[in-house]
């Protein structure tokens, strides 16, 4: 039998390590002649750092004195500076490295790689090679014949029809970019105009291939992000039609609402990790749009770009400012990191010019731009808050880290926005309970009382039903409470626990119900394609007549169906991998919206209460959000300053 070294003997060596990753210093020191105690440090962190979403760890960022902020790929989640087994710093970590024969650079069978100061597990570093390599084949890529400018300015000028609300008019300088390009990014904040953008240019590329027109198919990583994208091209589509005729009607009618999740998309399929669609058997289709983009993982990113066919035009859309996906690789962060400022090179902008009649501000042109630069447009107007509403300003301070501006808005609260304090600093606990909407009349109980108002005769017919539900399922849209952690008082699993209980004490759930009563919200936590149902799914129990049975009714769950109006209805026991859900974190929460958020931050510092977090937690909201605060002012602040650390590496490894 192996002789480990006691460190590496049992269970996890330190915290922040998964038996996983252990069991994988294990596997290294077995099939290693020479395995040395920093290498394997190295690479069981290497492996724990993915659970955090770091494609690699960052040697230099691990070596660094701490501060504040972890450092990219630091050991452990609660601690910054190096691991005391780190202390001779970076140079020991490269030669360490370097003299593993588990260790390669990328070409080999190693199953790590170390380029530069970034030491990858092998699949992600070759995920990341791959992705890099497909891009750049894209950014190269001109459409054939390219089109001429003085036409695609008609068509843009045909769409485009309204006042500009920002000069230059960034949306169509969006369209003019995904024309010219074989892969472009539409990034910006909520409500900037990302759908509608993207109608646009859909229906320009119908106008000018003509008919028959192109095959284009729109996708996001989640069923919640694509029903609401499908739901806010249709309407999109419906308001751009309204005056259209001729070339234009035509071409509008060529344009798709229909969205589909990613997974099923490329033809994922339940139990293997092989794909329909891949590089030997591509896609049938000329342009995929992909939203919420900021949710695909690296692993994703790869599938996706495989398997679109080398003249298939792809548009991203995301906010670039949104928390990265769970899974490793800030793909779309990293890929707009320099969004902000342009680096549109003169060339660039004249053809822009030409092109839409938009004229790109000095301050964004720069001669050194990168092929990618010319392809990133980031959208900078938000149509859906005005420039006075509360959650905008407060996403837009958080978003810049201005700790004392969020503070601010806090203390006299714009329209929109309120801070209610929970935990010791409040009256009691149905008082912030209440104040921040959580049990007022539109936060959870209305769905209570949406539901009992509306049960149809027993014998009404289907569609009388799914209309009652689908009353239910957008009462469940409306409200939603959010959280930064999964466990503890202030997590989702507390809060729920204790939603839960207060809605029996006033009678909402019957005191005499079990674990599935009418009116229980669920997320699902699992693909089940054979249901039709995602992972972040939601939801909600239903009484429903017996078949054929005059007895009681029989509780069923009510899930929005993939078209739009329709409900998917699924029996309990078929549903094993579901949670409660008044309370949802943020990381579960992307891609959705609702009218009123309560935001509810944890009494204690952790590190995974970022800027990012509490923009992307805010920015779920649309008419109202209320912060809820169990802890100090002094915690709030510092979220607001830290930045969650990716150690990044995909793009510029
Ligand atoms: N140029 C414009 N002029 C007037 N209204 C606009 C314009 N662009 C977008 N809007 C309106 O702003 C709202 C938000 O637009 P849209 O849904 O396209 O933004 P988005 O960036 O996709 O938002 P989300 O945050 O939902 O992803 C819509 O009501 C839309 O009609």
């Amino acid at each position: 039998m192996t002789e480990f070294p006691d460190w590496l003997a049992f269970g996890q060596p330190e915290e922040g390590v998964r038996d996983l990753d252990a069991a994988f210093g294990r596997l290294l020191w077995r099939r290693s002649s020479q395995a040395g105690e920093l290498a394997l440090r190295l690479a069981i962190l290497c492996s724990a750092r993915l659970a955090h979403g770091h494609p690699c760890l960052d040697l230099a960022a691990l070596c660094a004195p701490g501060e504040d902020a972890p450092a990219a790929g630091a050991a452990a989640d609660d601690r910054s500076g190096p691991p005391p087994w780190a202390a001779g710093g970076l140079d020991d970590c490269l030669a360490a490295l370097q003299a593993a024969d588990f260790v390669g650079g990328g070409d080999g069978p190693q199953p790590l790689v170390l380029h530069g100061h970034r030491l990858y597990l092998a699949r992600y570093w070759r995920a990341g090679r791959r992705i890099r390599e497909d891009i750049a084949r894209r950014l190269a890529w001109a459409p054939e014949p390219a089109p001429e400018p003085a036409r695609i300015r008609e068509w843009l000028d045909a769409v485009f029809t309204g006042p500009a609300a920002e000069t230059p008019d960034w949306q169509k300088i969006a369209c003019a970019t995904a024309l010219l390009h074989g892969f472009s990014i539409v990034t910006g904040g909520p409500g900037t105009g990302k759908t509608t953008t993207v109608v646009r240019l859909l229906a320009v590329l119908q106008g000018l291939a003509g008919a028959p027109g192109l095959r284009i198919r729109l996708a996001a990583p989640t069923g919640k992000a694509a029903a609401r994208l499908s739901e806010s091209i249709a309407g999109a589509l419906e308001h751009l039609r309204g005056g259209a005729g001729g070339a234009l009607g035509g071409a509008l009618a060529r344009v798709p609402s229909e969205v589909v999740t990613l997974h099923r998309l490329l033809g994922s399929r339940p139990d293997t990790r092989r794909l329909k669609f891949h590089a030997g058997n591509p896609l049938d289709l000329d342009v995929l749009v992909v939203d919420e983009a900021s949710m695909m993982d690296i692993e994703m990113m790869d599938a996706v770009l495989a398997a679109l066919p080398a003249h298939a035009r792809l548009v991203l859309l995301g906010d670039k400012d949104q928390l990265a996906s769970v899974e490793a690789g800030a793909v779309l962060g990293e890929l707009c990191a320099r969004a902000e400022e342009g680096h549109y090179t003169p060339a660039q902008c004249r053809r822009l010019l030409a092109c839409c009649g938009e004229a790109v501000p000095e301050i964004r042109q720069d001669a050194a731009g990168t092929a990618l630069d010319q392809a990133v447009v980031m959208l900078r107007h938000s149509h859906r808050f005005q420039a006075d509403s509360g959650i905008g300003r407060f996403a837009a301070a958080v978003n810049r880290g201005d700790a004392p501006a969020v503070a601010a808005l806090l203390r006299d609260p714009p329209p929109g926005l309120s801070l209610v304090r929970a935990g010791p600093h409040a009256a009691s606990e149905d008082a912030w309970l209440r104040d921040s909407g959580i049990l007022s009349d539109t936060g959870c109980p209305a769905l209570f009382r949406v539901l009992r108002a509306g049960p149809p005769e027993p014998h009404a017919p289907q569609p009388v039903w799914d209309r009652w539900a689908r009353e239910v399922l957008s009462q469940q849209g409306r409200f939603q409470v959010l959280c930064a952690l999964r466990d503890g008082p202030w997590g989702a699993r507390g809060l729920n626990r204790r939603i839960e209980s207060h809605l029996r004490a006033e009678g909402w759930i019957p005191a005499s119900a079990g674990a599935w009563y009418p009116g229980r919200p669920v997320l699902v936590l699992r693909n089940q394609p054979a249901l039709g149902l995602a992972n972040g799914d939601i939801g909600v129990a239903l009484p429903v007549p017996d078949p054929g049975q005059d007895g009681p009714a029989v509780i069923r769950v009510a899930f929005a169906g993939a078209t739009r109006g329709a409900v998917r209805w699924v029996s309990p026991a078929r549903l094993p991998d579901i949670e409660t859900v008044y309370a949802l974190t943020v990381h579960k929460s992307q891609g959705s919206e609702f009218d009123r958020v309560a935001l509810v931050l944890p009494d204690r510092d952790v590190l995974l209460l970022t800027r990012e977090l509490l923009y992307t937690g805010a920015t779920r909201a649309r008419h109202a959000l209320a912060l809820v605060l169990p802890g100090t002012d002094e915690l709030l602040r510092r979220a607001v300053v830290r930045r969650t650390a990716r150690a990044g590496g995909i793009w510029n490894p």
